[in-house]
């Protein structure tokens, strides 16, 4: 996963072939998951685009090569552009568990890794946690792979449902984690879960109550959105205090940590939160 340093030897390649003032314009950080290539290219370096991503696959041991773009969407879809190679499905390790994706169509942020190695830590063993959007199991396969928690997973997208599905039985776990594709509103079972993961963003109050009905009379939540700068500290954590003593519960903020920039301005968080039946 981590960012890179340019390798000399891209660079002894790539002067031979670019004008001299596009060298120093050549990615100096990329991301890497598995052997695919996350290359974040100006828009000087356009005509040259995918022979700048052969050199580096080539030097670096890639198999596909994507140009950074943005995360889309309610399904949080990424819209690379493939530069390099044809095939972008890959094993990516991180922290001792196994994360098969498809890079270009399914998010896999570096800058959430904090995240999925702390919720390894806070799992118990043994414990029912419901991840109401489970994506390829980003956040809750460490807590099952590393802490033996059982692991209910919702995931509505029917493609990076299949990898989640996959990604059970790669780690091994599929005697405790269990994968619904479906939309969590539409989730029956109440009362179930001792600790909820909602590692969503923009619009996760929508979905409070739900988590709130899935909770078990006591239990934490992980809940993430972004908020704006100037909303902060009171927010999110206000706003889900507000709408959880609607639904007769009482809400206390153990932690919030900041996972990273979303936008100039704005930062996405997670609160860790007890809830509490009245
Ligand atoms: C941004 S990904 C995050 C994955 C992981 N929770 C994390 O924080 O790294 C969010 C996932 O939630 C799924 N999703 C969005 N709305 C959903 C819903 N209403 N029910 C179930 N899954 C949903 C999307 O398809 C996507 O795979």
């Amino acid at each position: 996963m981590r960012t890179q340093v340019i390798k000399p030897r891209i660079r002894e390649i790539l002067s031979k072939e670019l004008p001299p003032e596009l060298v120093s314009l050549l990615p100096k950080h990329w991301v890497q998951i598995g052997d695919v290539l996350i290359l974040p290219l100006r828009p000087e370096l356009e005509p040259y685009k995918r022979r700048i991503a052969e050199v580096y696959a080539q030097v670096i041991g890639a198999k596909a090569v994507l140009r950074k773009g943005h995360i889309h969407g309610e399904t949080r879809k990424p819209d690379y552009e493939l530069l390099y190679g044809n095939d972008t499905i890959t094993v990516h390790v991180e922290n001792g568990v196994k994360y098969k994706l498809d890079v270009a169509r399914i998010m896999f942020s570096p800058a959430n890794v904090k995240e999925r190695v702390r919720m390894a830590e806070v799992a118990k063993p043994g414990e029912l946690v419901v991840d109401m959007f489970a994506g390829i199991g980003h956040l809750s396969l460490p807590m099952t792979v590393h802490k033996g928690a059982r692991v209910i997973a919702i995931e509505k997208d029917p493609y990076t449902f299949r990898f989640l599905v996959e990604n059970i039985w790669l780690n091994g776990v599929q005697d405790l984690m269990t994968p619904y594709n479906m939309d969590n509103r539409d989730f029956p079972a109440e009362n179930i879960a001792d600790r909820i993961l909602m590692g969503y963003v923009v619009t996760t109050h929508e979905f409070i109550p739900k988590a709130l009905s899935i909770a078990k009379d006591e239990a934490i939540i992980h809940y993430h959105n972004t908020v704006p700068e100037r909303l902060r500290p009171e927010e999110p954590f206000a706003t889900f205090k507000r709408i959880a003593r609607e639904h007769g519960y009482e809400a206390e903020k153990l932690k919030e940590l900041v996972i990273k920039r979303y936008a100039p301005g704005v930062w996405h968080v997670v609160v860790d939160i007890g809830v509490y039946k009245r």
